[in-house]
């Protein structure tokens, strides 16, 4: 109880985010000559808590990358107040040889932001300690990310997008194989970006998350097909339609 007090106080005295929005206009995007977005408009505001949903290969992690700006459209065009952008894919892209630990996981989100050649000064120690704090890391924040199990690590790759500050978070499925408790880390996690300024963007199968979400976003095929507020969308016809499609036949 002391502690969730002591964790309370310290997040609201700490400073907003800087915001971030982003647009997609008419965004097409193929990895081949097959269109896997097409013609994509979307407009997220700042402050957003957004939800991608859509059956297995409907385009929501090439809508991330397109978002994050790790792909570039071959039609349309992708704008958006420019400031930090946080990204967490679905797996790690760090090697497991690198003899990195926890804390040195998380610290990499503050020479994002610093620059690598910079020594972390004490707010940036404070950033880093919090965001293990917040998705339950401090205990193992010695342990070598390779010695991780999945979701330990997932979590020690959310924590690493918290110390960026982003004002623009977007997160691949960050509950997928997790269990209870650390969905609630995650989504306690997302509720305290929000709520101090920051857009997020999550792609996700699961109707919790999409629950808890200002606004859902149906994909199929790289097509919108649904757009409102999760009331709305996830008791509406394109929803039963487009996941009884998933149930019966893969998207792509
Ligand atoms: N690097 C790649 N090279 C070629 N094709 C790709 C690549 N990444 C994704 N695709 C294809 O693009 C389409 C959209 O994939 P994407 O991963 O964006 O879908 P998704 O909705 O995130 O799927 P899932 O729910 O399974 O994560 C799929 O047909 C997929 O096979």
């Amino acid at each position: 109880m002391i502690t969730h007090t002591v964790r309370t106080l310290t997040i609201m005295r700490m400073k907003t985010n800087p915001v971030g929005s982003v647009r997609l206009e008419s965004v097409t995007f193929g990895y081949g000559r097959r269109p896997v977005i097409d013609g994509l408009s979307l407009d997220v505001p700042a402050g957003q808590f957004l939800a991608l949903l859509g059956p297995n290969g409907s385009g929501k992690s090439t809508v991330l990358s397109l978002m994050a700006g790790v792909l570039t459209p071959a039609a349309g065009s992708i704008h958006g107040i420019p400031g930090r952008v946080a990204f967490v894919v679905q797996r790690s892209a760090v090697p497991d040889r690198l003899p990195l630990t926890v804390r040195d996981t998380v610290a990499m989100g503050r020479w994002a932001v610093r620059g690598p050649w910079h020594r972390l000064d004490r707010r940036d120690r404070a950033l880093v300690d919090e965001a293990m704090e917040r998705l339950g890391l401090t205990e193992i924040r010695g342990r070598r990310l390779a010695s991780l199990s999945g979701g330990q690590r997932q979590r020690a790759l959310l924590a690493q997008a918290l110390a960026q500050r982003a004002g623009l978070l977007l997160l691949d499925e960050p509950e997928a194989g997790l269990d209870a408790a650390a969905r609630g880390w995650i989504s306690t996690a997302v509720d305290q970006e929000v709520a101090r300024g920051s857009t997020v963007v999550v792609a996700t199968h699961d109707v919790r998350t999409a629950v808890r979400s200002a606004r859902c976003v149906l994909l199929r095929s790289g097509r919108l097909v649904g757009d409102g507020r999760p009331e709305d969308i996830l008791t509406g016809d394109s929803f039963a339609r487009t996941f009884l499609a998933d149930a019966t036949a893969p998207d792509r």
